[in-house]
């Protein structure tokens, strides 16, 4: 059986990536506006004749979509910040809890996690859930993306021509500076705490690839759980995930540096626990593609999932 697909917002940067994904399935049909594409009626009509739309567009156009949407066996993925902490949508992240493939799997409305919720909800979910954090414990996550996080617009920014641009891109710029990023609410619900996450993110001169930070004083927090402890607790919750990996604490202690394009190209997270060794201190590091598990490859794994086909076709 072949199912029909239309992505809303084919030639952004989310949308070719997960064009690129299916375009090879012989068991998917890809709907292409091409031209077309911002035409409403031509939308209204793909968003309505497919088994599945996935909404790769900024936060207005996917509510505007939504609201196009008016036959309810289309299933519904949104790339967007638009629907994710918003009621009877599904958060769109299989592995964040025992229940939630299923309830993808039954939902109508799955919104895609951001880039950087991902790797933070990977890494805190767990601990907070096993006590290890308090709900109620002040967070703070620090994050590094490549300049394809910002869509289209950065990466011309970015990439443009000395000429063009009167000079050379920056090579780092920390952002966020007002503390209201878009993607703390999700940060926040999605972890179990109580209190707004204190997020710091920054961007870099390379185009994709990412670095979600938690650090955390150990004595801090009840019972002063070691490095190891945290580790099992992640160890636990991610046991036989093929996406979602925790790194071995041997080998996280050989390390001396982590790179943000280590899982470029892939729909893999990577989590690691670093600790100094009086076991005061612990740095928890998720590295991920923002394009990737960030997006790209997420939205069609919750693709696979909601149409009921092996989770990991189309992925790496
Ligand atoms: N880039 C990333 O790493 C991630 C992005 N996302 C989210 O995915 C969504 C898409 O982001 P991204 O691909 O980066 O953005 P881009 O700017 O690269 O692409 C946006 C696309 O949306 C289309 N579009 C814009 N406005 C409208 C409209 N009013 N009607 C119809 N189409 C419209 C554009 O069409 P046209 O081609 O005609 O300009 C373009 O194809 C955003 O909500 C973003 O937050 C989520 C996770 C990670
Ligand atoms: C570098 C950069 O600008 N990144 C984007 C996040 C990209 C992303 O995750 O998009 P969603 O908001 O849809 O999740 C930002 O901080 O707004």
């Amino acid at each position: 059986m072949t199912h029909t697909i239309f992505i809303d917002g084919e030639a952004g940067t989310t949308g070719l990536e997960i064009r690129e994904r299916l375009e090879a399935r012989p068991d998917l049909n890809l709907l292409l506006l091409g031209d077309r594409r911002r035409d409403a009626d031509a939308r209204r009509e793909a968003l309505n004749g497919a088994d599945a739309v996935i909404l790769c567009l900024p936060d207005d156009a996917a509510r505007e979509a939504v609201s196009m949407i008016e036959n309810p066996s289309v299933k519904v993925i949104d790339a967007s910040t638009a629907y994710r902490v918003a009621p009877g949508w599904a958060y769109g992240f299989p592995e964040m809890d025992a229940g939630q493939r299923a309830l993808i799997a039954r939902s109508q409305f799955v919104s895609n996690p951001g880039c950087y919720p991902t790797g933070f909800i990977g890494l805190m979910r767990p601990l907070v859930k096993a006590g290890l954090v308090p709900a109620n414990y002040p967070v703070t996550v620090n994050a590094v993306s490549g300049y394809s996080g910002g869509g289209k617009a950065m990466i011309a920014e970015f990439e443009a021509a000395p000429e063009d641009s009167g000079g050379a891109a920056t090579a780092y710029r920390a952002y966020g500076l007002t503390l209201r990023h878009k993607h703390v609410p999700e940060m926040t619900k999605h972890t179990g705490l109580s209190r707004d996450v204190l997020f710091t993110p920054a961007v870099g001169n390379y185009r994709q690839g990412m670095l979600v930070e938690v650090p955390l004083h150990l004595a801090a927090l009840p019972e002063t759980p070691s490095v190891e402890r945290l580790h099992g607790a992640l160890v636990e919750a991610y046991d036989d995930q093929r996406f979602v990996e925790v790194a071995d604490l041997e080998e996280t202690e050989a390390m001396t540096g982590i790179e943000p394009e280590g899982l470029n190209g892939t729909n893999r997270l990577r989590l690691h626990v670093f600790g100094d060794r009086n076991g005061e201190q612990a740095r928890l590091v998720a590295l991920l593609d923002n394009l990737g598990k960030g997006a790209s490859g997420a939205a069609v794994q919750n693709l696979n999932i909601m149409l009921g086909l092996d989770e990991a076709t189309g992925l790496i």
